[in-house]
């Protein structure tokens, strides 16, 4: 399969195969065929056969994106990270903490794997945020921790659809891409995502990615589901 072009509406989306085992992911994958080019690997698949699947994924012509959001001390980032080059994934993300962004930026010196940093959760609110510890309202830490992940190298900053015109505004360059979860189809339940927005209002607020999830994977027909946002897409851009 030949890399697909960035404004292909399909360069846009990533799927979360957050899946019970290999063998749903595998036919789901299967089921999806090229309506899907971008895959994300989490926590559940990734603790299990997910890493070996990114890689034969990967080899296949997929964009594979680990979303491992890791965070421990220096070395142990840096080795993992260089792990993960090995597999041939595009994209990895890590807590956006300062000493474990410089571990990631280290450990993946000189190859082609993107670092993203995890501002603050979809799933959180103010309240959230509040209860955690932090100072400051949501958008504001979003905010500075995006500015320092800039600051240290990292290629693109996860959070809501709902922040990205404000980290635009705040100086995030175009280079840093915004991967956005949370993405709900009008009339789709928001499960335990508390910052949701529509594929068409994401796209068109600047996200570069959606991450999708359970509103293409736990539904009866997950190829129109795929397709339902893909023309959302394509309807953002006008
Ligand atoms: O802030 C974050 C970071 C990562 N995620 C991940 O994205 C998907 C979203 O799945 P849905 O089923 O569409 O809710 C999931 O794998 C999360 O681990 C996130 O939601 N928010």
């Amino acid at each position: 399969m030949s890399p697909i072009s960035n404004q292909d509406p399909r360069a846009k989306l990533f799927v979360a195969l957050d899946l019970p085992s290999l063998a749903e992911a595998e036919r789901l994958v299967a089921r999806l065929g090229d309506t899907v080019t971008h895959y994300k690997i989490g926590y559940r698949l990734g603790y299990s056969d997910g890493i070996a699947f990114g890689r034969e994924l990967a080899a296949s012509g997929k964009s594979i994106f680990f979303d491992l959001k890791l965070h421990d001390i220096d070395n142990t980032v840096r080795e993992g990270v260089e792990s993960i080059v090995k597999t041939g994934a595009h994209y990895l993300t890590v807590h956006a903490y300062p000493q474990t962004m410089k571990a990631a930026a280290a450990g993946r010196a000189g190859s082609h794997l993107k670092i993203l940093a995890v501002t603050i959760l979809t799933s959180w609110n103010d309240v959230d945020c509040a209860e955690a510890g932090y100072a400051g309202s949501l958008q504001s830490l979003v905010q500075s921790k995006a500015k320092q992940a800039v600051a240290l190298g990292m290629d693109g900053i996860v959070c809501s659809a709902q922040e990205t015109g404000l980290l635009r505004a705040a100086g995030i360059p175009d280079r840093v891409e915004l991967v956005t979860p949370g993405i709900r189809p009008a009339g789709v339940d928001s499960g335990d995502q508390k910052r949701i927005v529509t594929p068409r209002a994401a796209i068109a607020g600047g996200a570069d990615r959606l991450v999708v999830g359970r509103p293409i994977t736990a539904v009866a027909d997950p190829v129109a589901a795929a397709q339902a946002i893909l023309d959302e897409i394509v309807m953002a851009r006008g």
